[in-house]
């Protein structure tokens, strides 16, 4: 893994952006995106920049079950309000939250992956060490899947929603076997609640127990952490 400490969420925001740009700069033509607060300032960046995504295509990591892509805490609408209105894509996939079919569901979305093979997958961490909505304990051959929250992750996310019950219960997610065959990973991690998650991802051992340790099996990870992230580590 190739550890960026930086200052503050927005200096890792143009770092990110610099890594989006090296791909692209080399031919990238699938962007695997995801969603959360950590991504944003990499999507501000972005979508200051005259970088066209007109003729590629994204991919989304996950959506939350239940949730219609006009939500306005669907993974769909966040994607749209943080960066497709500003830097629209040929084809964009993110799971379809409302089809209760969960089996045609998660094969549909894996056809898309492997149709479109991801070239730069940016990822978020859970305080759980989960990325995507791959909860510790999931299975690492698993592919795009239907998920049931943890309790951690519903209080986690509840910051979004009126009231923690109005939080699905839950999600569609690519697998973790799904984000290792991106050629290249982009993790951004900041503040001190991410601080443990970031140390085991980095220097612990490779369990189920923290799915984002799996990340350590992948040739080519970036990690871009601020200092508040990267406190833990022994360096
Ligand atoms: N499914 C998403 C993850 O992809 C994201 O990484 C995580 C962290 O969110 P945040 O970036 O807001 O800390 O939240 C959600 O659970």
């Amino acid at each position: 893994m190739k550890l960026i400490v930086v200052k503050d969420r927005q200096e890792g925001g143009q770092k990110g952006y610099n890594v989006f740009q090296s791909a692209y700069d080399n031919g990238a033509k699938v962007f695997g995106l995801a969603t959360g607060s950590t991504p944003i300032t990499t999507y501000e960046a972005i979508s200051a920049s005259d970088m066209d995504f007109t003729q590629m295509t994204s991919v989304n990591l996950d959506e939350y079950v239940g949730l219609a892509a006009d939500h306005p805490q669907s993974y769909h609408y966040f994607m749209q309000e943080h960066l497709f209105n500003q830097k629209p894509f040929a084809h964009s996939y993110v799971p379809d939250g409302t089809n209760p079919d969960a089996v045609a569901e998660t094969a549909r979305y894996d056809q898309i992956i492997a149709d479109n093979p991801i070239d730069l997958q940016i990822l978020g961490l859970g305080q759980n060490g989960h990325i995507g909505f791959n909860e510790p304990g999931t299975d690492p051959e698993l592919t795009t899947h239907k998920v049931a929250l943890t309790e951690s992750t519903i209080k986690a996310n509840a910051r979004f929603f009126d009231n923690e019950s109005e939080v699905p219960r839950y999600a569609y997610s690519m697998g973790i076997a799904s984000i290792l065959k991106s050629q290249h990973i982009l993790l951004e991690a900041y503040g001190e609640e991410k601080a443990a998650a970031v140390k085991a991802m980095v220097e612990g051992p490779i369990t189920t127990d923290v799915p984002a340790s799996f990340l350590q099996n992948h040739a080519d990870v970036t990690v871009i952490v601020d200092e508040a992230a990267a406190s833990k580590l022994s360096r």
